[in-house]
């Protein structure tokens, strides 16, 4: 989809019809990741919109996303209207990255000016243990780096888009400021929220236990298969946003290799060595992680979304 053809009128046409007058004009969104979809239940007067009625937008495939958009209020008194997107869309599904990013279009032409990113994402750094929400301080973007995977690629959307976006400032020091003062307000432990850094990379594949060092080693301390895209549409569309990560599982990064060499040896030598079970990551696990910890997310999510000062 070349950025000229982008059918944001129809899109936002639909969702016109679709919404009661006081959900059309969010000025907060919020992006579910694997597992956390139900971070839409602190919303009332919900009013969920599936993505198969949206012009544009495509179907998420994976399992512990839903499709669909979710507006509703939140906080006290009239409440502040929010919309939550249940489910997003990675590039490993095979979009394209212009529907990748598309929905985070559509909420910046709807009013959304802060951005609320989740995701589950495995753990490269044994300070920040499953369970542990991080939020992102910088991000390395490695299919940015390596290769033709960004989704700002491509002819301008128009001559108030910087051609050049600098990502210095990618990570709202506001919104994590918001975040910490949130945790402190719902009484977390200090290490219930952390801060650190996101890898990118494109999956569907785990890390073999080199990637995951090398990740390590590039400065990164949790990595996962989506957000950054996400990400810089949203700071094009000159949005605050603030990543929260949900760790799930720890990439699988042993002190040493089992040498398979000394193993044979030692069986010829009639001496076997105890063979420690191999350790592989599994979405089931992911999912399982986000479901116990949905709450603490959502608890999270919501207290940050009554302290923006709204304007
Ligand atoms: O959409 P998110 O980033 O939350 O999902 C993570 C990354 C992969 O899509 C999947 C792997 O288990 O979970
Ligand atoms: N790349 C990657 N993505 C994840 N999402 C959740 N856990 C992981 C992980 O270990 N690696």
């Amino acid at each position: 989809m070349a950025h000229q053809a982008l059918p944001f009128a129809i899109t936002l046409d639909i969702l016109k019809r679709r919404l009661p007058a006081h959900l059309q004009e969010p000025k907060i969104g919020i992006v579910c990741g694997s597992g956390l979809s139900t971070l839409a239940s602190a919303l009332r007067d919900v009013v969920e919109v599936p993505y198969s009625e949206l012009e544009g937008f495509g179907t998420s495939t994976v399992q512990g996303h839903k499709s669909s958009l979710a507006f509703g209020l939140l906080g006290p008194g009239n409440g502040i209207p929010v919309v939550a997107m249940l489910g997003r869309f990675h590039p490993y599904e095979g979009h394209k990255l212009s529907t990748v990013v598309y929905p985070i279009r559509v909420l910046a032409r709807l009013g959304v000016r802060n951005l609320i990113i989740t995701n589950a994402a495995g753990s490269l750094n044994p300070k920040l243990p499953v369970g542990t929400i991080v939020a992102i301080q910088d991000h390395v973007a490695i299919p940015n780096m390596a290769g033709p995977l960004n989704p700002l690629l491509g002819p301008s959307l128009g001559p108030e888009y910087p051609r050049f976006l600098p990502l210095s400032n990618a990570h709202s020091i506001k919104l994590r400021r918001l975040a910490f003062l949130a945790a402190h307000k719902l009484g977390l432990a200090d290490d219930a929220l952390a801060e650190g850094v996101y890898a990118w990379v494109s999956g569907p594949t785990y890390e073999t236990p080199a990637e995951g060092r090398f990740l390590r080693a590039a400065g990164a301390d949790v990595v996962g298969m989506s957000t950054i895209p996400e990400v810089l549409a949203a700071r094009e569309e000159g949005l605050e946003v603030i990543v929260l990560s949900l760790v799930t599982n720890f990439v699988v990064i042993p002190d040493k290799y089992r040498s398979i060499k000394e193993e044979v040896k030692a069986e010829l030598a009639g001496k076997p060595i105890e063979q420690p079970p191999q350790q592989v990551v599994s979405h089931q696990e992911v999912l399982n992680v986000g479901k116990q910890k949905a709450d603490v997310m959502k608890d999270l999510v919501a207290k940050i979304i009554e302290m923006i000062p709204t304007d």
